[in-house]
């Protein structure tokens, strides 16, 4: 059993703030590490794989420093987001390779385990050029278990998997989580962890920004509140009728300069509506629009990016 901590964390980059003051701890089973692109994920991962110095706070393992530790290396085990791998050498070799770098005591019985392990016997002898995504990254993991590592840190390992391999991937780290390691998987989709991790925590512009189930963080990250944008045939009369419906707490009525303002004829204008119960919302609307023959032209999300989901969780 392993106990991961991370306390007090910040890392910058010049004058680039990557982590900023995180406090987290990992123990065995599957965590997922969210955020967007960008939320520090990558980085944080590289000082717990002891890649990385923090600028500030510590990372220990069982409360031991992490960052040149040797005895610490040892028991865990990184699998990075980058493809950089030598083509030109087969998968056992590449395995090998790392096997004799951790000094094992059998490294050739050692490279075979882990190639077993990830299902990659058939291919082991095939140049790495020639592995599909899902093989490489099944190589990748073979590396980072070859010693045996208690603690698997794996950054973004399902993007660019078909359905199958994601699947494969899935059974392969449930099952290093059952045998009681600790498994850090990084992602930037929500649904994609949902199934492995039994707990989330969500990073921001290098921010700890929410932690919890799945349900918690995707009931989060639902329940806040929506913008969307309308264009309708009378968009004052709708405004007026969606304010009286008390769903939204704000309507903007969006005119520019050059537009002409009669109803019906105006494509420029919208209603910018921030909705307080989304679910109440899309049942109320077109409700209200048939009832004053107003017709809808256009109802879509203005903010549904990943960015201000996150951006939500950050500023509650
Ligand atoms: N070596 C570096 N030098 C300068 N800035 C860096 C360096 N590494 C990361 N950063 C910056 O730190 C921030 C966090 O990057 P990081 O790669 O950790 O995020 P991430 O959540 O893993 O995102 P992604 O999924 O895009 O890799 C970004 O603004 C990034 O540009």
């Amino acid at each position: 059993m392993a106990t991961l901590r991370i306390d007090g964390v910040s890392r910058w980059f010049g004058n680039v703030v990557a982590v900023n003051d995180v406090t987290m701890e990992f123990g065995p089973g599957v965590t997922g590490l969210l955020g967007p692109n960008g939320a520090g994920k990558s980085t944080l991962i590289h000082m717990m794989g002891g890649f990385l110095p923090p600028s500030s706070g510590a990372v220990t393992l069982d409360g031991q420093p992490v960052w040149r530790n040797e005895g610490i290396y040892r028991r865990i085990g990184l699998v990075p987001e980058r493809e950089a791998m030598y083509d030109v050498v087969n998968g056992y070799d590449f395995v090998l390779a790392n096997a004799r770098l951790h000094g094992l005591p059998d490294p050739a019985a050692a490279a075979r385990r882990a190639i077993e392990t990830v299902d990659l016997v058939d291919a082991q002898n095939r140049p790495i050029s020639t592995y599909s995504k899902g093989m490489r990254q099944r190589a990748k993991l073979a590396t980072a278990l070859v010693h045996d590592p208690q603690v698997l840190l794996l950054d973004e390992p399902f993007n660019g998997l078909d359905p199958r391999q994601r699947l494969h991937l899935m059974d392969l780290l449930k099952r290093m989580a059952a045998e009681g390691r600790t498994v850090i998987v990084s992602s930037h989709i929500l649904e994609e962890v949902e199934e492995l991790a039994d707990r989330i925590e969500v990073m921001v512009s290098g921010r700890h920004a929410a932690s919890g189930g799945f349900r918690e963080i995707r009931r989060l990250m639902t329940e806040r509140p929506h913008r969307y944008t309308i264009r309708s045939g009378d968009d004052r009369a709708l405004a007026a009728a969606i304010i009286a419906e008390r769903c939204a707490s704000a309507v903007e009525l969006v005119v520019p300069n050059n537009a002409r303002v009669a109803p019906g004829v105006n494509a420029d204008a919208n209603l910018q509506v921030q909705a307080t119960d989304v679910g109440e919302f899309v049942r109320v609307l077109p409700r209200i629009a048939h009832q004053r023959g107003i017709r809808l032209y256009e109802v879509s999300p203005a903010d549904e990016s990943l960015e201000s989901v996150f951006a939500y969780l950050v500023s509650r």
